[in-house]
């Protein structure tokens, strides 16, 4: 399991202690703040003592935001499986980073994919605690007498996730009443529930349409889009996000009229799509992927 000190994930590891079967746990030491070699230390002393083995630090070099430590903390988890051999990392994500990642996904503005937030499981991780509070992980670590780190990034309020964190949710909470943070949860796991029915549809699809524009005008744009998106990245391109997908659209007239230009439409990965009478081809520098 992925362990940072926090009561989160150490509330993970009392409770991983007390299964059969055996866990590890692993942190990572992104170096970003003074001391913070001894934070993991002290973490992995912890572990220790719960029982858990092995228990590993990797320290990591990282250009100091945010992105770049998420990117190096899963790469030494990738790192971690494959050294011990393991199938499964546990995370301890609660329902408050549920919630927080769903009105992150609103102000972005979001479809469904992104307001299913934070998955339970994905590849060969596991969130085993996303129906518990943050409080709830911290009585569990005071109960146990264990001493969590508090994450001194975490009440800078100029990271946007903190900001929602301290200030807008509890904001909202006290003026809206109700239970924001599980209503924001159960949006997570209704659009979970709708954007893996989409995402099959559009895979079905796929394969009995191809990219026959005729054919993919008679599906929901939902569902349209999303089979026009897997194409792109099946050529290569990357970034797929909503505004290149909308150009994918326009191009192949789905959710409205075909645009006047044929293409190209430029994707991320030197991909680049063009309209050809009733398909559409995405083209790699040098090479033409027809479909
Ligand atoms: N430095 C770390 N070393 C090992 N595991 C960590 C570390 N930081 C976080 N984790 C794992 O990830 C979980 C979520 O941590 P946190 O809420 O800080 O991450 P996040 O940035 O919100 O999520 P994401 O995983 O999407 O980056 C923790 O409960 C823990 O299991």
């Amino acid at each position: 399991m992925g362990v940072s000190g926090g009561a989160d994930s150490l509330a993970l590891a009392i409770a991983a202690a007390t299964l059969p079967d055996p866990f590890g746990a692993v942190i990572v030491d992104h170096g970003l703040q003074p001391g913070s070699a001894q934070v993991a230390q002290r973490a992995a002393g912890q572990c220790r003592e719960l029982g858990l083995d092995p228990v590993l630090v990797y320290p990591v070099q990282t250009a100091g935001d945010e992105a770049s430590a998420r990117a190096a903390r899963y790469e030494q988890f990738e790192l971690a499986l494959s050294r011990t051999g393991a199938q499964r990392m546990l995370l301890a994500h609660t329902r408050d980073d549920q919630a927080e990642q769903v009105l992150l996904g609103l102000i972005r503005g979001s479809g469904t994919r992104s307001l299913a937030g934070i998955p339970a499981e994905r590849g060969p991780y596991r969130r085993p605690l996303l129906d518990l509070s943050r409080k709830q992980t911290e009585e569990i670590c005071q109960d146990a007498r264990v001493d969590y780190w508090e994450d001194p990034s975490n009440s800078d309020t100029g990271y946007r996730r903190n900001l929602i964190r301290h200030e807008i949710l509890p904001f909202l909470a006290e003026r809206l009443g109700g239970h924001l943070p599980e209503a924001l949860a159960r949006t997570a796991s209704l659009a979970a529930a709708d954007a893996d029915a989409l995402d099959q549809w559009a895979q079905t699809a796929k394969e009995q349409h191809g990219l026959n524009l005729r054919e993919l005008s008679t599906l929901p744009v939902a569902v349209a889009s999303r089979v026009l998106r897997l194409f792109a990245i099946e050529a290569g391109a990357k970034n797929v996000g909503h505004e290149r997908t909308q150009a994918l659209c326009a191009l192949a007239g789905i959710g409205g009229p075909k645009s006047k230009s044929a293409g190209p439409v430029q994707l991320d990965g030197k991909i680049s799509a063009f309209r050809r009478g009733p398909v559409i081809v995405f083209t790699r520098t040098g090479s033409t992927t027809d479909h």
